[in-house]
């Protein structure tokens, strides 16, 4: 078949169970297509929600949620959240993912909507060529329990509280709000999305049982515990699903509830890549790390996207911008932030101090990654000395971006 024979439409509520089944074959989850339905069904928008048609059947599929994120100096900012994007085994290699892409940012491109795009890749290859650059990278610590921590940390007085589920969810939810406006990288919830985030269906449990809550005044953790027995006694795990904190107090009672719960060997947890956790520890290396890629992030239209976001200080450059799959941002733009950190982003015909393209700046976005590094794998290319790091001096926030919500 050739690519011209698809038709690409928007879906309507009536589509999800196919939608969903279409999903659920493309991630070999063919045997939990009800759950799938279940937990798609918080979420879905369908006209933002995109078919490829074949044959009166949908070859592919892929969705827009609208959200927000949490950018540097600006708090929370609408993003596209790119997700449930999956083709069909037979179609596969036809170019149907390069047409939903294409519509999805060019759609965002004509109707003005969010400045910017973000995903999580099932496959870290697959997106650079649309443009996605990475932003943030996450850690699991895999951390011994009972260890203990530093002299000299502060736990506060407030108890941590377990709480059954239904108790627990109302008192997390302004918690969450609070550290997702000022943790850069963090994604703003809606009900739907609160929902989606906290469905307990068996399939998702990883062999661990059902969500616990542990509540503080300041924060929480969701997890689950995984029962284990060596010959030489407990071997138990912690899986972290979620621990946020908007006090160092919280998040040091919150580690230490978990580090100390009894018949556990290791807690597991996945966090933001400067996470304290090793730095309460007495022995750092009883966190052992591994770091993976986490949010991608796509420039929709570079000035729009670049003035929505504050920077740490004044900076005056012209960028040689390359985008061949958006080309409206392609070519030359001064890029001018004033003292208080806002940009002005304008089409500009000088000779350009440095060259680059929105996937780079994209990767720089969140102040994750430095742009002065991608300089150093000759991804961007400097023509004024001094440039480089002052864009990339510009562009660090005050911490490093975090976000451990898949979605
Ligand atoms: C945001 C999310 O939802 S992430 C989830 C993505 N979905 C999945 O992983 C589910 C399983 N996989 C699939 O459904 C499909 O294989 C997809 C969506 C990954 C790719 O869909 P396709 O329609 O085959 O992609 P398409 O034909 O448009 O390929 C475009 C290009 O990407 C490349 N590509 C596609 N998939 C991959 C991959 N997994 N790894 C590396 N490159 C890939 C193709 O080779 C092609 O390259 P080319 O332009 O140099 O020829």
């Amino acid at each position: 078949m050739a690519n011209d024979d698809y038709s690409i439409r928007p879906l309507t509520d009536d589509d999800l169970p196919e939608f969903a089944g279409v999903l659920a074959k493309a991630f070999l989850n063919d045997d939990h297509v009800d759950s799938v339905v279940e937990s798609e069904r918080t979420v879905f928008e369908p006209e933002r929600s995109l078919a490829l048609v074949a044959d009166g059947r949908f070859a592919g599929v892929g969705q827009i949620l609208t959200r927000s994120v949490c950018v540097p100096g600006r708090g929370q900012t609408p993003v596209a959240a790119v997700t449930s994007v999956g083709v069909a085994t037979d179609h596969r290699r036809r170019g149907v993912l390069t047409r939903l892409m294409r519509a999805q940012l060019h759609g965002l491109h004509e109707s003005g909507a969010e400045p910017i795009a973000a995903l999580w890749a099932s496959e870290a290859a697959i997106y650079g060529r649309f443009g996605y650059g990475l932003a943030t990278d996450f850690v699991n610590y895999e951390i011994t329990a009972k260890t203990p921590f530093r002299p000299g940390i502060d736990l506060g007085v407030d108890r941590v509280r377990e709480l059954p589920r239904e108790e627990a969810l109302p008192v997390i939810r302004p918690l969450y709000d609070r550290y997702a406006e000022n943790r850069v990288g963090a994604l703003g919830r809606g009900a739907g999305h609160w929902e989606y985030h906290f469905l307990d269906l068996e399939n998702r449990r990883g062999g661990g049982s059902r969500l616990r809550f542990a509540v503080h005044p300041d924060g929480y953790v969701a997890y689950r515990v995984k029962n284990g027995w060596t010959d030489r006694g407990p071997d138990g795990r912690v899986l972290v699903r979620e621990l946020v904190a908007n006090t160092p107090q919280a998040y040091a009672a919150l580690a230490r509830h978990l580090l100390d719960i009894d018949l556990v060997q290791w807690v597991d947890v996945n966090a933001g890549v400067d996470d304290p956790l090793p730095w309460l520890l007495q022995t750092p290396r009883a966190a052992k790390c591994s770091r993976y890629d986490g949010m991608f992030v796509r420039l929709v239209d570079i000035d729009r996207a670049l003035c929505a976001r504050g920077y740490a200080s004044a900076v005056d450059v012209v960028l040689e911008v390359a985008d061949e799959f958006c080309p409206w941002n392609a070519g030359r733009w001064r890029f001018t932030v004033d003292a208080d950190g806002a940009a002005e982003v304008t089409r500009s015909t000088d000779e350009p101090d440095v060259s680059t393209s929105t996937t780079d700046l994209a990767a720089a976005f969140l102040g994750g990654t430095r742009i002065a590094t991608l300089a150093a794998a000759g991804r961007v290319r400097e023509h004024t000395p001094g440039a480089v790091a002052a864009l990339s001096a510009a562009f660090l926030a005050e911490r490093e971006p975090a976000c451990v919500e898949v979605f």
